[in-house]
């Protein structure tokens, strides 16, 4: 039997679609029920098999479900939630795959009725795709999701949680959201913002052409615009939603940066040396950890992109 009888995506983008193909594969939603806003997108879903049935509204996709996945825009899930709460089923459980934790848990928490399991997540698996025809099932394997129950959290509602995203290929963790969010702005969201600087950097340098560019990208300037790619709105609301953390570690990374900045002014090569060396046995220690699910070894498909 099916670990959930019906799913309810609301979002139908990369994790969403992502999330269909995966619980597909392994025989994990009795029925998934899809909503989104335009029609292309439902049809798209439809066309896809993401979804056994696809829904106009948000509302009539919770009807009945014993899971509800928010996977839109951070920015979006408030509303959503206020939506979609007097329609939800007793019992049913509450997830969400929001890149940002203490903010989703604010917006959403407060509209969720008494007797519903509010599990909020965040796969650390992505691209910079994004829409229906972006997922793959493939795209957990072997990949982290984070899980932030709060306290008092019914523990067989997030034992099934957990069970359903072991299901779908990854490795799930639990931690509480205001150290999600630390981890995140220096793994993800700090790099990200250095990227999209990075690259905007190289579009304001008029003497350096496009074509050069492209041309002589080595693979750290070509991995910064693949990530400076990303959807917009989605990067918008993650540094609207996790400010505190992301502007405490940029504020270190300008600090180190002032301080490589002046060792090259100055000609210090030691300083520079030191510096790499502690760096390069970091990598190291992670490769060796077998926590680099890209390393070659690992024996995994590696995120598309
Ligand atoms: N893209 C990535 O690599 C990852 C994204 N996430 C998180 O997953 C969530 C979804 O991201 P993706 O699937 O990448 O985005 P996506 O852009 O591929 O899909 C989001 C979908 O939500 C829909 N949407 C937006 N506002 C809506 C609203 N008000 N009502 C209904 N639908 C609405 C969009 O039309 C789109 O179809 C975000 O919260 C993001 O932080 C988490 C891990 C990785
Ligand atoms: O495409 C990449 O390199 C990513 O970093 C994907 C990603 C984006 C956002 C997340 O919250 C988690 C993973």
């Amino acid at each position: 039997m099916a670990l959930y009888g019906r799913v309810a995506l609301i979002g139908l983008g990369l994790i969403a679609g992502s999330m269909a193909l995966a619980m597909r594969r392994g025989g994990l939603a009795g029925h998934i029920a899809g909503t989104a806003r335009t029609d292309a997108t439902r049809t798209e879903a439809l066309r896809l098999g993401l979804c056994d049935t696809v829904h106009a509204t948000a509302t009539e996709a919770v009807a009945g479900a014993d899971l509800v996945v928010l996977a839109v825009p951070i920015g979006a899930m408030e509303g959503l939630a206020a939506e979609i709460a007097p329609h939800l089923a007793p019992g049913a459980t509450v997830t969400d795959v929001g890149s940002v934790k203490g903010a989703v848990i604010d917006a959403v928490a407060p509209h969720l009725p008494q007797g519903v399991h509010f599990i909020p997540g965040h796969p650390i698996a992505g691209t910079e795709q994004s829409g229906p025809g972006a997922g793959f099932a493939e795209l957990f394997d072997n990949r982290w999701c984070i899980l932030t129950p709060p306290e008092g959290t019914d523990p067989a509602a997030a034992t099934r949680l957990r069970t359903l995203w072991e299901g779908m290929g990854a490795r799930v963790d639990e931690m509480d959201a205001a150290h999600h969010d630390l981890v995140l702005a220096v793994t993800s969201h700090a790099p990200h913002l250095i990227a999209y600087t990075m690259v905007g950097v190289a579009d304001d340098l008029r003497r350096v052409t496009d074509s050069e560019v492209i041309k002589y990208s080595a693979a750290g300037f070509r991995d910064f615009t693949r990530i400076a790619a990303s959807d917009p709105t989605m990067w918008r609301d993650v540094f609207l939603t996790n400010r505190a953390a992301t502007l405490e570690i940029l504020g270190r990374f300008t600090e180190e940066l002032f301080a490589l900045q002046r060792a090259i002014r100055t000609g210090d090569g030691e300083m520079l040396h030191a510096y790499f060396t502690r760096t390069r046995a970091i990598r190291r220690g992670i490769v060796e950890a077998g926590q680099d699910t890209d390393a070659p070894d690992f024996g995994r498909a590696k995120t598309r992109g």
